[in-house]
């Protein structure tokens, strides 16, 4: 937690400012009961009207001078808390956006949106409330006792049994209820992620009949959280009942006592009125302190879930002296790459190698999990090889500047995303300065001029959140459009023609023709005939290169590609 209050340096003058505030708050608040055994011992023992109201005037003046500095301190902590909660967020989002794959898969998306909102919303509760208490709280306390002890010492010895009382009742309450807290944090994390998993799949789910089954499972997870939480808001509410006991019998023990001593004459009435607020402002300042002790925990946790994220190390992070040019244009190559999702588990790709020109095609066919998605990834560098390199314009991916290296590249991933905006927006990704021109040529390019022209506001129609108001090949074609409009020297296609009719698709390839011949482009697709045409086609299997070059050499050269091809295709097509 301290690493991250780190952040606040540069909110340090509103600090000061605060604990300047808070500083002259808790005067006032301790000297007031002091005025006030003053009206009573010196104006109505004396029945001194002058003095009554003379020092009423000053209680009112200091009432009001503490009103202003609360009112201000807490605008200024909630500016400090909110402003520190912005800043850190940011940067957890900076380092997310910075993220490969492979971190993402490691944390989950539902944990990184908890940790994003819930995690840090309980940083900045417990920063706004330690920026008040943390020095409000002892200097009244502290205060209140000197003044407690100067007012009656004898009488402060009730103070001194009821304090250790108290502290021993909240550090237990305490000791139970921090690690339910802690654990509240896990039990948001699995809400989010069942939550999530079902807007996603509802339509999956209810296809399946399974919205009971997925009700059940999120109430589990609901009530997981819910018995958490009213475990630790049960520990907590004990503190108030028993705070209040402890001030109660002390008040009562203060003033048999007081009374007793005002009787032989050793105490004046108005110093027990103060002496009991005294108590009063002693109590409740360490149960503030307990209130923050208990806030503190559950924050460090949150802390530590998102200090998490901050350190975790980039596996992907561009060198320093990484390359922002190339003397070549649209060449990849890989040389004898291996690759494995994680450390020590089976290869998903091994000893590829092949060199692909601007101006040639290559495709990448072979059976499901083959690897064929996770070969064209390694371009963009969503992943690091696990052996050999996978080199663009004749350099090694890892030595390239990350944007330099993803701005020559156009991918079109195997499951088109759109953003929520309209479709000229969502095309202007891949070019800032596109012009509506260019936005029209690229959608006739894609083959999607049809459907959008017959939509009522054409390139200005807005796409909803996850393109759910357009069709799967729309979709598709919408994202090749994308892709286009940049212009890249290589072009990735991840099996992004799988959900367009074979027309279409026919169409599609034959007009990207003219558009990609100075380019390289490379093609995932599951149907042949995406594939005939290609300069050299790689056949994979479980990860392996099983034939590699024209259909028709395949056709004599490779027993897999072979019965690919007759699986799709009739004896005279081949
Ligand atoms: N993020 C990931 N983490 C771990 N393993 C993965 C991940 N993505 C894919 N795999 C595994 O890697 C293998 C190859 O997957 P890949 O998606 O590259 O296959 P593919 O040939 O593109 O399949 P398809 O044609 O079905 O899309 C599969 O066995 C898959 O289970």
């Amino acid at each position: 937690m301290l690493k991250l209050l780190k952040g606040l340096s540069r909110y340090k003058g509103t600090i000061i400012l605060i604990f300047a505030l808070v500083f002259i708050q808790s005067l006032s608040d301790v000297y007031l009961p002091n005025l006030m055994s003053d009206i009573v011992d010196k104006g109505v023992v004396n029945s001194d009207t002058n003095y009554i109201i003379n020092t009423g005037f000053k209680m009112i003046l200091v009432t009001i001078i503490g009103g202003i500095v609360t009112v201000t301190a807490s605008y200024f902590s909630s500016k400090v808390a909110m402003g520190f909660g912005r800043d850190l967020r940011n940067k957890v989002f900076e380092k997310v956006e910075n993220f490969s794959l492979a971190e993402f898969n490691q944390i989950g998306t539902a944990s990184l949106i908890t940790r994003t909102t819930n995690d840090i919303t309980q940083i900045q509760q417990v920063l706004m409330i330690m920026l008040r208490m943390m020095l409000y709280a002892p200097m009244v306390a502290i205060g209140a006792s000197i003044m407690a002890i100067k007012k009656d010492a004898k009488l402060s010895l009730i103070i001194l049994v009821a304090m250790p009382i108290l502290i021993v009742s909240i550090a237990l309450i305490l000791k139970r209820a921090v690690p339910l807290f802690k654990s509240m944090q896990k039990n948001v994390d699995n809400l989010n992620r069942v939550l999530r998993e079902n807007l996603i799949g509802v339509r999956v789910i209810r296809v399946f009949n399974k919205v009971e089954v997925e009700s059940k499972r999120f109430e589990g997870a609901s009530f997981n959280l819910c018995d958490v939480a009213i475990k630790a808001n049960q520990t907590i509410t004990l503190l108030m009942p028993l705070m209040m006991l402890v001030i109660n019998i002390s008040i009562l023990a203060v003033v048999w006592f007081g009374g007793v001593r005002i009787e032989n004459g050793s105490m004046q009435v108005g110093d027990l009125i103060a002496f009991i607020q005294y108590l009063a402002q002693i109590m409740f300042a360490l149960m503030m302190l307990s209130m923050m002790f208990v806030m503190i925990p559950r924050a460090s946790a949150s802390a530590t879930r998102i200090n998490e994220i901050l350190d975790m190390n980039q596996t992907l992070k561009d060198k320093e002296d990484a390359l922002k040019e190339t003397n070549m244009k649209g060449y990849v190559e890989f040389k004898n790459v291996s690759f494995s999702y994680e450390k020590d588990s089976e290869k998903v790709l091994s000893d590829i190698s092949f060199i692909s020109k601007p101006g040639e095609t290559t495709a990448i066919i072979g059976g499901t999990g083959s690897g064929k998605s996770t070969l064209v990834k390694l371009i963009p560098r969503f992943f690091d090889t696990t052996e050999g390199e996978v080199l663009v314009d004749g350099v090694n991916v890892k030595d390239l500047n990350a944007n330099y290296l993803r701005e020559k590249i156009g991918y079109v991933p195997q499951k088109a995303i759109l953003f929520s905006g309209s479709i000229f927006e969502n095309l202007k990704y891949g070019k800032d300065d596109a012009s509506i021109e260019d936005v029209e040529k690229a959608i006739e390019i894609a083959q999607a001029k049809g459907f959008v022209d017959n939509m009522e506001n054409k390139e200005e129609t807005i796409i909803s959140q996850g393109g759910t108001n357009v069709s799967g090949g729309q979709k598709q074609r919408l994202s090749i459009a994308r892709a286009i409009i940049k212009k890249p020297e290589i072009y990735i296609f991840d099996d992004s023609f799988s959900a367009l009719d074979f027309k279409t698709d026919k169409e599609l390839r034959k007009s990207l023709v003219d558009e990609t011949k100075e380019a390289t482009v490379i093609l995932v697709a599951q149907r042949v005939s995406s594939v005939v045409d290609a300069t050299r086609i790689i056949v994979l299997d479980e990860g392996r290169v099983v034939g590699i070059g024209t259909h028709k050499e395949l056709l004599d050269t490779c027993d897999i590609y072979k019965e690919i091809v007759s699986s799709q295709l009739s004896k005279e097509e081949m």
